[in-house]
């Protein structure tokens, strides 16, 4: 058997292109994601497999997810709040139907499973919809008193720009990961958990009260989102890469 095959195969999913702000109308229709999601997943042992945005064949879909050892939702737009049972806020940004069908199923498949998943912002906030939670729309506009979390990088805020502590919830995966009780973050986003969906538990709250992070209760899955974005300091933090680490070892087991 070839080293490949004894690798853990990570499901990444992607996001339609011209649902990027500015993209060229002229250009084909296509589905894409940032390199470093990918780059991550190989550097730790995982191979990376790229997943379409096919609701409208879930036979396909299920196909690919059966191939599965792992599911990594990367961050990316809004979540449309029909998904969650609200009607959309003037706050909302852009929106992606194909992914939020696409990721929604591979998310409840997967904690029906017990396939581990690992939530990157955006992808924190499907796990906890896909559980049958809701979202705060935009925190500004909905959390008084709650400080900014949204220092993109069209903002002039650096990826690795450490916007504020969160607080790791005792008792929970993630804080085992981190191996403390609090850790500074970076911070990309407007929108956060609000009902907590069925079975999650809070693992990370920011000092304002916003939800950082959610886990599946059931210590035998994995299944955690967070709000922020580790991928960018996996290289270079030992926190981060045992949370990787993590993963990719309930990937493979
Ligand atoms: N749209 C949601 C999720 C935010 C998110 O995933 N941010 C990352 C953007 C993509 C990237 O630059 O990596 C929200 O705003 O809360």
């Amino acid at each position: 058997m070839s080293e490949l095959s004894r690798r853990p195969v990570i499901g990444v999913t992607t996001q339609t292109l011209h649902a990027i702000q500015g993209i060229p109308e002229g250009l084909p229709e296509s589905w894409v994601m940032n390199q470093r999601y990918f780059r991550a997943i190989m550097e730790l042992g995982g191979v990376p497999w790229m997943i379409p945005l096919i609701p409208e064949d879930p036979d396909t879909l299920r196909a690919i997810y059966e191939h599965l050892d792992g599911l990594l939702i990367p961050g990316g737009v809004d979540m449309d709040p029909r998904t969650y049972g609200e009607s959309p806020s003037p706050h909302l940004g852009v929106l992606d139907p194909a992914r939020d069908a696409t990721e929604l199923q591979l998310t409840r498949w997967s904690i029906a499973d017990g396939l581990p998943v690992l939530g990157l912002c955006r992808g924190a906030q499907v796990i906890n919809v896909a559980a049958g939670g809701t979202l705060f729309q935009d925190i500004a506009a909905e959390i008084p008193g709650a400080q900014p979390h949204d220092l993109y990088p069209t903002r002039g805020f650096a990826r690795t720009h450490l916007a504020h502590p969160v607080d790791l919830t005792e008792g929970t995966r993630l804080r085992d990961a981190f191996g403390a009780a609090t850790a500074p973050v970076n911070s990309m986003h407007h929108q956060s958990v609000k009902r907590l969906g069925d079975g999650l538990v809070v693992s990370a709250v920011a000092p304002d009260g916003v939800v950082e992070a959610v886990e599946v209760a059931d210590p035998a899955k994995f299944v955690v989102g967070v709000q922020w974005h580790p991928e960018v300091f996996e290289r270079n933090a030992p926190a981060v890469q045992s949370l990787f680490d993590e993963f990719i070892a309930h990937a493979a087991a």
